[in-house]
């Protein structure tokens, strides 16, 4: 009978690694999604006439269910009732739902409004803030099928190949969407997107087959009974007492509101600020993802034998603020020096989050950890909505008349009978020659610095918190 556990899927490398490829090439699939349309911004304005407000409320729509609706904290629960089955082919459902949404905005182009908002937007948004619960819901799955697999064995290993797969989704999306849209049209790339996202729930159902073998050869258990992983109400009262959850909470939200809003601005600025050609716009913050890739593991693994988690976060804090102020710094306009930022900015993304993540168990008892990761997330999910919404705000205030002219030369050109895709084309010729304005993001610019620098003294206080309480977070986590 001993034996008989013993050589249980779960005792097979083999059998580990094949559920370690078939979540980590899902969320792939969820990552690359996720940032399908950022690289498309200046093509979906020219082509749409979406002023730079609008592109916020569809980029930041992120958080519009996750926080208003708190479906992040229910994804939570569910996962804990229903288990890990059941929900990864949900959010995989769900994330399938939200793109095919999101498709139908931009092949349809509906006219008219919704509640104020163009109806193109309104659907956009709304397609994208479904397919983010089923993201941020696949994301927590994942990071407890790991556990439930490598648990005592490579865990932090696999944690840090998922993310790097993870990083692997957006790059492509980075390179390939806007050369796929320049190609053909914008639309397209959103339907290869979503055609991939069916092959990430395909691969889902395919790993709720081994997980049912798993838990029917009996030692799962034991594993699905351990419930320091689950989310559970109760648990919030004593995890909000402790000052290093909130150090650690608002630091995510600082640190990720400067790095994952660059997605959706970065391209856009490549083009307005450094002339980069629109169908090359993902090009740049491409790079950030592949460096993250390579060097999240190194620094993860220098913690794990060196310690100083604390010291990474303040290091990759002040990182962040130099990025920012050379994308700032209006004279400091050279391509060559938007490839110094990004090559600076993948140095400080793989720093914080290679530290950040694995200081969470050394902060909160583990039998708080999977309510705690949820908390997390739920905290940072305001700056992924609030960044954008606020960053799109501003541009178009700082840039007053912009948007106007580009509408007025928008409208000349529909009426010559042009489609969408031809106007966007004639509108990027006409910037390019100097016929119509940039947008100036110099100002708005300023919202990424004053975030970074709070990020650095959240760290501070984060190092001064764990002298006092004696997390640990400076001491390496191998023994
Ligand atoms: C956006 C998402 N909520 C997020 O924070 N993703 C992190 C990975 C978190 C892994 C936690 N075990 C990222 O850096 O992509």
């Amino acid at each position: 009978m001993t034996e008989a556990i013993k050589s249980s899927l779960r005792d097979s490398k083999t059998a580990r690694w094949v559920v370690l490829i078939l979540v980590s090439l899902a969320m792939l699939t969820a990552y690359l999604f996720m940032e399908i349309l950022s690289p498309l911004k200046t093509m979906v304005q020219n082509a749409y006439g979406w002023d730079n407000s609008q592109w916020g409320i569809v980029t930041g729509a992120q958080g519009y269910l996750n926080v208003f609706a708190g479906m992040l904290i229910l994804g939570g629960i569910i996962l804990d009732k229903m288990g890990i089955r059941f929900t990864a082919i949900t959010s995989g459902i769900v994330m399938l739902g939200g793109a095919a949404l999101k498709y139908y905005a931009f092949i349809a182009e509906p006219g008219g409004d919704i509640l104020g908002i163009p109806s193109q937007v309104f659907l956009a948004a709304s397609g994208f803030a479904i397919f983010c619960v089923g993201a941020e819901t696949a994301g927590i799955t994942v990071s407890k099928i790991l556990v439930k697999w490598f648990k005592g064995k490579e865990l932090a290993l696999s944690m840090g190949l998922e993310m790097a797969s993870a990083r692997l989704g957006s790059a492509l999306a980075l390179f390939g969407s806007p050369r796929i849209a320049a190609a053909m049209d914008i639309p397209t790339p959103i339907m290869f997107a979503a055609i991939l996202l069916l092959v990430g729930l395909i691969l889902f159902l395919v790993y709720a087959m081994m997980d049912a073998k798993y838990d029917k050869e009996g030692e799962a258990v034991a594993s699905e009974s351990d419930s320091s992983d689950d989310f559970k109400i109760s648990d919030i009262g004593h995890i909000i007492k402790n000052p290093g959850f909130w150090y650690i909470a608002l630091l995510c939200l600082l640190f990720y509101s400067a790095v994952f809003p660059f997605y959706k601005y970065g391209p856009d600025l490549m083009v307005n600020k450094y002339g980069v050609d629109p169908a090359k716009a993902g090009d740049i913050p491409g790079w950030l993802p592949i460096g993250t890739m390579l060097l999240t593991p190194v620094f993860g693994t220098l913690y794990d034998r060196k310690g100083k988690g604390a010291s990474i976060m303040i290091l990759g804090a002040i990182l962040l603020i130099v990025v920012h102020l050379i994308y700032w710094t209006p004279s400091l306009d050279t391509v060559g020096f938007a490839y110094l930022a990004v090559i600076v900015l993948g140095i400080g993304f793989s720093l914080v989050p290679s530290a950040m993540w694995p200081s969470v168990p050394k902060i909160v008892e583990d039998r708080y950890l999977g309510t705690s990761y949820a908390l997390i997330f739920f905290i940072q999910n305001i700056g992924l909505m609030g960044i954008p919404i606020l960053v799109g705000k501003v541009l178009d205030i700082m840039n007053p008349g912009v948007s106007d002219k580009l509408d007025a030369a928008r409208e000349s050109l529909k009426a010559q009978g042009l489609s969408a895709s031809e106007v966007g084309d004639k509108i990027t010729e006409m910037r390019i020659a100097g016929d119509l304005p940039n947008y100036d993001y110099t100002n708005t610019w300023l919202i990424f610095v004053g975030l970074t620098i709070a990020a650095l003294f959240l760290a501070i206080m984060l190092k001064r918190q764990d002298k006092k309480s004696g997390y640990g977070l400076e001491k390496p986590n191998m023994a």
